[in-house]
């Protein structure tokens, strides 16, 4: 048994597999490779028979991949088999270290409905099948689909079998997310202990979340025996999704204490990850995911800031440099009290006095009450006296957006800003969407190429002539700027924000000359 369990990442199969979250090739290389940087220990990258896409992706991943080994996953069948062992070539060619996985049902449901065979033929199936992976790679994983629904003496007959035709993993999978915690430790302490062969081999977990139990399920695994755990990014997988594979190895390295064991993961990586496949597949991460969750670190209830002002591990268990989230995450709204406000003004600069503070924190609730999150620029704002988003020297002064269905006609955007000195200037800019030509317009008049963070909008009002308000939130090369407007309208909304962050910008360049013209 090694003493660390290994990670076997199915993002790019089980997780691919799910209902809107198919990739093309290359959006698999760059989730293989944000694996890699991960350091997983296996990445399965595909189901090579699947699709022609699907193998040519594999063997792109195996020839571009280095530090992890490469996966194809296949059906016990000739065809399967040999299409995996073509498509990981590359690695194995390079000694670099390719796997088939190649898996049948066991339980009766899926032998007696699914494949209308036999145990024997089943077993017989399998032996072939593992035989046949051995003639392209010595790193064989035979799994036996919904084992967790198969009759016990019969997993061990079959796990033996594979075990003896040259597999060198054996996975137990919980195919459906039927098991419990104490039912699958159990399970692993009876197959690792009376499995003939068990010790020459990796047993693995590989847990679905039907009942919200993929993560325990394969901790508790760990327990009973198993040294690799088969997870995905963001938990994604068919149906309910798959062991999240963040919370897993951030599970064991947070309690080494409890598990006696690690993973090699070098967990910085996670939030980069996390990130880039919901951007590349569309499906963002909800706001309260444990460990790449917006809220994972975040905290706005003042009891909670205090407390982690004074010292983080009141209220956090992790460190957010961990796992590749920023530290600077007190939001302001609402809940929040004096010492979060007063800590956020000393970033932006500015020292209160109590009486200040008193006063500040009047009109900070007020606020607060009226919208769902308060940002810097708005916190300036009150400090400063200044009316949100009316504060020159640029303001707006006409918008004209074009943009529709035509694939041959870009979106457009003609904008018109005054300067306080008196002067007009006007741009022209196209993008591949309204708001983004609008942005570009702006920019080019007022000379600001900025790096765009985030644009969002929310509707603060109800009915068909709900008022927007756009939040933008870009960085300069030394600070990062919050702005936002309000309309009925969401493109002008979106343009005002913009301005707005744009002329903060530049009033602050005015304060800061002053102050050292004064030093
Ligand atoms: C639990 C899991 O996640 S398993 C992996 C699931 N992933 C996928 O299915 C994604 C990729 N799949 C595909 O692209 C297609 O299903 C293919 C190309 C593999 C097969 O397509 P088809 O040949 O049209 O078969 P179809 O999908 O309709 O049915 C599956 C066949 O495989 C058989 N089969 C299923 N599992 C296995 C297995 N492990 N070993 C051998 N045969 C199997 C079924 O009995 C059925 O056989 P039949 O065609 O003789 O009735
Ligand atoms: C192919 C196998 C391992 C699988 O995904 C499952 O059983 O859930
Ligand atoms: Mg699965």
């Amino acid at each position: 048994m090694t003493d660390y369990v290994k990670i076997f990442d199915t993002t790019l199969r089980d997780g691919e597999q799910a209902p809107g979250f198919s990739m093309t090739g290359g959006q698999k290389l760059q989730v293989a490779k944000a694996l890699e940087g991960l350091g997983v220990d296996i990445m399965e990258a595909g189901f090579a028979a699947a699709s022609p896409g699907d193998f040519e992706a594999i063997h792109t991943i195996a020839t571009e991949i280095k530090d992890s080994v490469v996966c194809s996953l296949a059906r016990c069948n000739e065809g399967d088999i040999r299409a995996s062992g073509e498509a990981i070539k590359p690695a194995t060619q390079k000694g670099r270290g390719g796997r088939i996985h190649t898996f049948i049902a066991t339980s009766p449901l899926h032998r007696e409905f699914k494949l209308k065979m036999s145990k024997d033929e089943i077993v017989r199936r399998a032996v072939a099948g593992v035989e046949l992976c051995r003639q392209y790679t010595d790193d064989v994983e035979f799994s036996a689909e919904d084992a967790i629904r198969t009759e016990r003496d019969y997993l061990k007959r079959i796990v033996e079998a594979a075990i003896k035709a040259g597999a060198s993993t054996i996975n137990i999978p919980d195919t459906v997310g039927y098991t419990t915690p104490e039912e699958i430790q159990d399970l692993f302490v009876f197959l690792t202990t009376q499995v003939e062969g068990a010790d020459g081999v990796t047993f693995s977990a590989h847990c679905h979340d039907d009942l919200g139990l993929a993560v325990a399920n394969s901790l508790a695994a760990v327990r009973g025996g198993a040294r690799q755990v088969e997870c995905a990014l963001n938990g994604i997988g068919e149906r309910a999704g798959n062991c999240a594979t963040e919370e897993v190895v951030m599970a064991l390295r947070t309690r080494t204490d409890f598990y006696d064991l690690d993973t090699r993961i070098k967990t910085q990586g996670f939030y980069g990850a996390s990130k880039l496949l919901a951007t590349l597949t569309g499906n963002a991460v909800p706001r309260n995911k444990a460990i790449v969750g917006k809220n994972a670190f975040a905290h706005e209830s003042g009891i909670h800031q205090h407390g982690v002002l004074a010292n983080r591990e009141t209220y956090e268990i992790m460190k957010p440099e961990h796992v590749g989230v920023s530290t600077d995450n007190l939001v302001l709204g609402k809940h929040s009290g004096r010492a979060a406000l007063k800590d956020r003004a000393s970033k932006l600069g500015f020292t209160l006095g109590d009486n200040q503070l008193k006063s500040l924190f009047v009109q900070f609730k007020d606020l607060a009450d009226s919208k769902k999150e308060v940002f810097d620029a708005d916190i300036e704002a009150l400090i400063l006296g200044e009316a949100i988003g009316t504060q020159g020297p640029w303001a707006l002064k006409s918008l004209y957006v074009s943009a529709g269905s035509d694939d041959n006609r870009a979106p457009q955007a003609t904008v018109t800003l005054t300067h306080e000195n008196g002067s007009d200037k006007q741009a022209v800019s196209e993008a591949a969407g309204p708001v983004n030509a609008v942005f570009l317009a702006i920019s080019q008049i007022t000379g600001h190429p900025l790096h765009l963070e985030s644009f969002a909008v929310q509707s603060v009002s109800e009915g068909k002539d709900a008022m927007a308000e756009a939040s933008v939130r870009v960085s300069t090369e030394f600070e990062t700027y919050q702005g936002r407007g309000a309309s009925t309208d969401t493109v002008l909304a979106g343009a005002k924000a913009y301005l707005d962050v744009i002329n903060r910008i530049e009033r602050r360049a005015v304060r800061e000359k002053s102050i050292s013209a004064q030093h």
